[in-house]
């Protein structure tokens, strides 16, 4: 397999401190990718940078073959990397399906998808791998923060991304909320073989999830590896327990 994405000594500065600080990761195509590292550690400037809501000063990301430095969001969704945010936006007023029909509306999606029939059928595939079906026709205002979320990640696969970048999918929900949407995570992973970039707090469930992870301190790679090294990593350990981050692998 082919790396996806390669991001290669990405610098961001907010004047005098460096939010990433040469930051050098490959995504392998149809991997599930994990981000790790303790509040402020850069993980979300990271992540705007590779979905062009900021600019980075330095280094290169290359999406598919294509520098996409400098594009607009909107572009860079348009070619298939997209990202879900820690705070759910769903249009309120409207149902889950009307939710999902809005995301089929852009530009790439009006190429990909030729008629109202085959649109419907699109949003009924998508709402069944994220487990929707039922409240298709629900106001999405009426929903819990679990369903909320699982709607966040199937307006993201609506677009029918390659990659999808996911901040803190499980941010705000109790535990028995955590694992459907676990599950719609690895279905659209393996069903849709998309490759999944995830940053998360919840350590258990994130290293249950990802097949490779990176961590970040102070804007730096301090290590790269399997879930198992990751938590057995020297480096990582005093990160994480240096800033009261408790047990990383019981916690
Ligand atoms: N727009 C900004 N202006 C100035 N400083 C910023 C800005 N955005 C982020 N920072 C700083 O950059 C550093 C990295 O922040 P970032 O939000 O990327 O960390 P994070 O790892 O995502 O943290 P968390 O886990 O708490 O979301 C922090 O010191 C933060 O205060």
């Amino acid at each position: 397999m082919s790396n996806i994405l390669e991001v290669k000594n990405l610098i961001k500065r907010f004047g005098g401190l460096k939010a990433t600080d040469n930051i050098t990761f490959n995504v392998v195509e149809g991997e599930r990718f994990g981000i790790l590292g303790p509040n402020g550690a850069g993980k979300t400037t990271l992540f705007n940078q590779i979905s062009g809501f900021i600019k980075p000063d330095e280094g290169s990301i290359i999406f598919n073959g294509e520098n996409i430095i400098g594009l607009s969001p909107e572009k860079i969704a348009n070619k298939g990397l997209v990202r879900t945010f820690q705070i759910v936006k769903p249009f309120k007023e409207l149902t889950v399906y009307e939710n999902l029909k809005v995301t089929t509306l852009t530009p790439k999606m009006k190429e990909e998808i030729k008629s109202e029939p085959e649109r419907r059928k699109w949003i009924e595939y998508i709402a069944d791998i994220c487990e929707l079906k039922e409240v298709l026709n629900t106001d999405s205002e009426m929903l819990p923060q679990g369903y909320l979320k699982k709607l966040e990640v199937a307006k993201a696969l609506s677009v029918n991304p390659k990659v999808l970048l996911l901040d803190e999918p499980f941010a705000g929900l109790t535990v028995s909320e955590i694992d459907p949407i676990s599950k719609v995570i690895i279905k659209a992973n393996e069903e849709r073989e998309t490759t999944i970039v995830l940053i998360e707090h919840r350590l258990k469930e994130f290293m249950a999830l990802v097949n490779r992870i990176i961590a970040i301190d102070y804007g730096e790679v301090i290590a790269e590896g399997t879930p198992n090294e990751i938590v057995n990593n020297a480096k990582v350990i005093e990160s994480y327990l240096g800033k009261g981050g408790g047990d990383i692998v019981n916690s």
